[in-house]
């Protein structure tokens, strides 16, 4: 799955991520009122809206992206139908030919990791059927638990052919905390990141790991540093647009060969045409609004690359 995000990254020329993060109060009105119309003020009206949503704004982006990142706690907040909302767009994306990383953030102990790799990116076996449950490309993976529980996921990711990108710099205000406390002298993100190098190394597709990081965009000088200690890791990097990231800060996410790092936008594409810079398209264009925001951030990196 890794040669076909960076085939997509090579035929779009779009390092980048649209986060499919659908919060009800990004749905413009005429979108819900449709939605409760059929199946009422319900989770059931509110998963068929958040469904249509994404559904406008991948008819109006698939061509110039390569691949969708579905914040599970956004269909979760609606229950069962919120559940069968993501799974529909998980689908629909890949029928678009979009690969999806599914932001889950999973991470237990070995058994339950286990059932998390088994819904998310490989299959369960019932009797004598096996099914394919969510099916995304890659997933997120939280390594709190060490490596036991992020064992499973990467034997999921070799029998299934599919990735990670397990969090070792995150992009929130607080990530410091914890991941930032050194440790005989070195901060507890490097370590994490020199783990995900060695799991990576086991796990390689022609030029890169399928077992990639995630580095928030808000901290360049740590993602700098990261770059150097995982050079064969995908970076999935969060925090640009709403969260304050720039083009200009992300340059050394990215290797000499241009890849290596993969930025995403959920707010700033999604909810564009309430910016004022979209604000011309109007609630009724939205999809159109989200088109213009892919744009102008596949310009803002561009840009930021050329002139490094
Ligand atoms: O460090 C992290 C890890 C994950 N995220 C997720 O990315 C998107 C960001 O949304 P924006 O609207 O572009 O701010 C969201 O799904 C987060 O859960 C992150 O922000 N930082």
């Amino acid at each position: 799955m890794i040669q076909k995000l960076i085939a997509n990254i090579k035929k779009t020329n779009a390092p980048i991520v649209v986060g499919l993060d659908p919060m009800l109060s990004y749905v413009p009105e005429q979108v819900q009122k449709k939605a409760y119309a059929e199946f009422g003020e319900t989770l059931e009206g509110a998963a068929e809206a958040i469904w249509q949503f994404n559904k406008e704004i991948i008819d109006h982006t698939y061509d110039l992206i390569p691949a969708v990142k579905p914040q599970v706690a956004m269909y979760e907040q609606f229950g069962v139908p919120g559940m069968a909302a993501f799974k529909k767009t998980v689908d629909y994306c890949k029928e678009k030919g979009l690969v999806v990383i599914g932001d889950i953030k999973r991470g237990d102990i070995g058994s339950t990791s286990a059932a998390y790799a088994t819904g998310h990116l490989g299959r369960v076996q019932i009797g004598s059927k096996s099914y394919v449950p969510f099916d995304e490309d890659f997933v997120t993976v939280n390594p709190y638990l060490g490596s036991d529980g992020v064992n499973p996921f990467i034997d999921v990711c070799k029998e299934e052919k599919k990735g990670l990108f397990i969090l070792v710099k995150t992009s929130n205000p607080s990530s410091g905390e914890f991941q930032d406390q050194l440790i005989d002298g070195k901060p507890l993100y490097e370590l994490v990141g020199e783990r995900v190098a060695q799991w990576g190394e086991s796990c390689m597709g022609e030029e890169y790991s399928y077992i990639g990081a995630v580095v928030g965009a808000t901290y360049p000088e740590m993602g700098k540093a990261l770059r150097k200690i995982m050079p064969k890791s995908y970076i999935l990097v969060p925090g640009y647009g709403a969260q304050g990231g720039k083009g200009k800060d992300l340059v050394h996410f990215f290797n000499e060969d241009g890849l290596g790092a993969i930025v995403n936008s959920s707010r700033g594409i999604i909810a564009a045409y309430k910016q004022e810079a979209y604000a011309k398209f109007g609630p009724e264009h939205f999809g159109e609004a989200s088109r213009a925001a892919v744009e102008a951030m596949v310009a803002d990196i561009s840009s930021a690359l050329e002139s490094r």
